[in-house]
């Protein structure tokens, strides 16, 4: 049987404490339970069924169009399921949005940020949001503008800011708050390497503190080396759940020395077919 290492509960600043509503979902920091998302005719989300256990790095996989943004929208209350439930620290995330949204920072796929403030004055206003004290807002802030390099430009307006500046600021805000579970949607993307390294120190010390992380990425190294547990989707179905050595076993055989991304082929069944561009020759 499956063991868990034991966690220190999260120690959380300003967030609502666990409630009782569903035992089951109480011993999780994320539960999905069936949960369908439909756009037409189209199943977007397949009856999506993940346990993310407190102080978890989970790292979500798919191709192109597999459902990965979809289902975190559908965890973070963006996007209402056609069917199923989310729990995020045992709270109904449809039922008690705002409860449940107390608990959680997101850094959504499209980023709606407030372009016409400074960094410095948008992650204030959701240090402030979030109900933080001012003095703590303030110290955070100036402590996330200068671990995230952007302590030049805090005094810029965002709609001037480059795609990698509008992730980080949007990441610090995420952050600021310290809540129970952050849900990333592919927050390496347009990354410097420097910055990469200073957000993976930040995410990995969170997970130490106790904080569960889900997010999704197309990068499998960052996965392989951040992640206790991965799972991948597939045109909206969960196709392997487990921690990296599960995944190698079960997708590669014998092969122990299979990278994630061997794994992440095999799974979706992706064969070695010619690629190349006929016209070309
Ligand atoms: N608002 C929408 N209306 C119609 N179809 C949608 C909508 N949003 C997503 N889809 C479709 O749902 C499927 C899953 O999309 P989703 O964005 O969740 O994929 P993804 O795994 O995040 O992909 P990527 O890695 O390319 O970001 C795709 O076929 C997409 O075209």
């Amino acid at each position: 049987m499956e063991t868990f290492p034991e966690q220190t509960p999260p120690s959380i600043d300003y967030a609502q404490p666990l409630l009782e509503h569903n035992q089951l979902a109480t011993s999780y920091a994320i539960q999905t339970q069936d949960l369908v998302q439909n756009f037409g005719q189209k199943v977007a989300v397949n009856h999506l069924n993940l346990s993310v256990r407190p102080g978890e790095f989970f790292g979500f996989l798919g191709p192109n169009g597999a459902g990965k943004s979809t289902s975190i929208k559908m965890m973070v209350g963006l996007l209402r399921p056609t069917s199923g439930k989310v729990y995020v620290g045992g709270v109904d995330v449809w039922q008690d949005p705002l409860r449940a949204r107390a608990l959680m920072g997101v850094l959504p796929e499209h980023l709606n940020l407030y372009e016409r403030l400074t960094g410095r004055e948008f992650i204030t206003f959701a240090g402030h949001m979030y109900g933080v004290p001012a003095a703590d807002v303030t110290r955070r802030t100036e402590e996330l503008l200068r671990v995230l390099d952007l302590a030049d430009d805090a005094e810029k307006m965002i709609v001037d800011y480059s795609v990698g500046m509008r992730k980080k600021v949007a990441l610090a805000a995420a952050i600021l708050h310290r809540p129970q579970v952050i849900f990333l949607d592919e927050p390496f993307e347009g990354i410097d390497p420097v910055s990469s390294r200073v957000i993976r120190d930040i995410l990995q010390d969170l997970t130490r503190r106790g904080t569960t992380i889900f997010f999704s990425s197309h990068i499998m190294a960052v996965v392989e080396r951040l992640c206790t547990r991965v799972g991948i989707i597939n045109q909206g179905v969960l196709v392997a759940e487990g921690t990296l050595q599960e995944l190698r076993e079960r997708a590669s055989g014998e092969d122990k020395d299979a990278t994630l991304e061997d794994v992440f082929l095999n799974v979706i069944g992706v064969r070695n077919e010619n690629h190349n561009l006929s016209w070309l020759e």
